[in-house]
């Protein structure tokens, strides 16, 4: 069994000369740690710093908004604003200490007005108020930060389809087409003086979807759970490198070859922490089955995207 390590991997290369044996290195790196921890920070990624900076501005300035104002956002819990303690990660456990705004690709923009009724998970996305933010500082960097990470998840699914022997590609180009992707905001306060073990940022987890690039500010709180030894893994903040790692989806269609690994974020660092994961859920009509490693359908689990992302909601947002 490889040792429990959350690597770091410098992806400049492959950007730079995809077929370069270089290239292949970093392909190697990076489906070795997803085949064992399932997770790794991932720097040379292309995203600029001023981006994500521009995206850590927008949640700090739409946080800071008065309770009643962010209120008006929310009520859907795929896009716009989610109050402290909407959802419950982990079973047992408190409802999660932690505030999020979700926003989604942006339909309008591909020339079709999205009309009503809605899919779940493809709702056209809420905005603050211009009188309160000006989309300068919010909607323009968030939708440019999500169509920018979109495209990277794209470039890390297509490293990942790569290493699965056998593997029919063209369902990865079907997973990907016109998906669900969403950017989340989140923000954490710090966590109480209190030795209360049921209190948690985000309640141990899984991801429900493909691969999630989570962005972290300064102050630590993320951690991974080793299975083997049953230690949670602090997962150092890295200043602009994204911490990927695999959901339930990828570890389904691999048949466990790469691992979608539990984790959790307890806020001790003292300070409001801030972080901005990315999911990539995928086209809901996607099928997603079992595939053993010859690349045939294996036996166990075949559903939908949209019919899990429903019932992994229905599980963590219970009213
Ligand atoms: O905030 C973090 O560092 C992790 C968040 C997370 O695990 C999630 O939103 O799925
Ligand atoms: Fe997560």
């Amino acid at each position: 069994m490889a040792a429990f390590t959350i690597p770091t991997i410098d992806l400049s290369a492959y950007l730079q000369h995809p077929d370069s044996s270089d290239a292949d290195t970093v392909v190697e790196q990076i489906r070795t740690a997803c085949a064992t921890s399932g997770f790794f920070q991932l720097v040379g990624h292309g995203i600029p710093k001023q981006l994500q900076d521009q995206a850590f501005a927008a949640a700090r300035t739409f946080f800071d908004l008065p309770d009643e104002e962010k209120r008006k956002l929310s009520g859907n819990p795929s896009r716009g604003y989610e109050l402290i303690g909407t959802q419950s990660l982990e079973h047992g456990k408190k409802p999660d200490l932690k505030e999020g705004f979700f926003i989604g690709r942006e339909v309008s923009g591909s020339g079709l007005v999205p009309v009503p009724p809605f899919r779940p998970f493809q709702e056209p996305n809420v905005w603050p108020s211009t009188d309160l933010v000006p989309d300068s500082q919010f909607k323009t960097p968030l939708l440019e930060y999500h169509r920018a990470v979109l495209d990277l998840s794209f470039k890390l699914m297509r490293i990942l389809a790569s290493g699965m022997k056998n593997f029919d590609t063209s369902v990865f180009a079907e997973f990907c087409h016109e998906p669900i992707a969403s950017v989340r905001l989140l923000h954490y306060p710090p966590h109480p003086e209190t030795d209360d073990p049921s209190l948690v940022g985000a309640g141990a987890h899984t991801d429900f979807g493909a691969i999630t690039l989570l962005l972290q500010d300064g102050n630590s709180g993320l951690q991974v759970l080793n299975q083997e030894t049953n230690d949670w893994v602090d997962v150092a903040p890295r200043e602009d490198a994204y911490v990927v790692n695999i959901g339930d989806m990828l570890d389904v269609w691999t048949g466990g070859a790469y691992k979608s690994t539990v984790h959790r974020v307890i806020n001790t660092s003292g300070a409001e922490r801030y972080s901005i994961p990315f999911f990539l859920d995928g086209n809901p009509d996607c099928t997603i089955q079992s595939l053993d490693a010859s690349g045939s359908a294996g036996e166990g689990k075949t559903f939908t995207v949209e019919q899990h992302m429903l019932s992994r909601y229905a599980a963590s947002y219970k009213t």
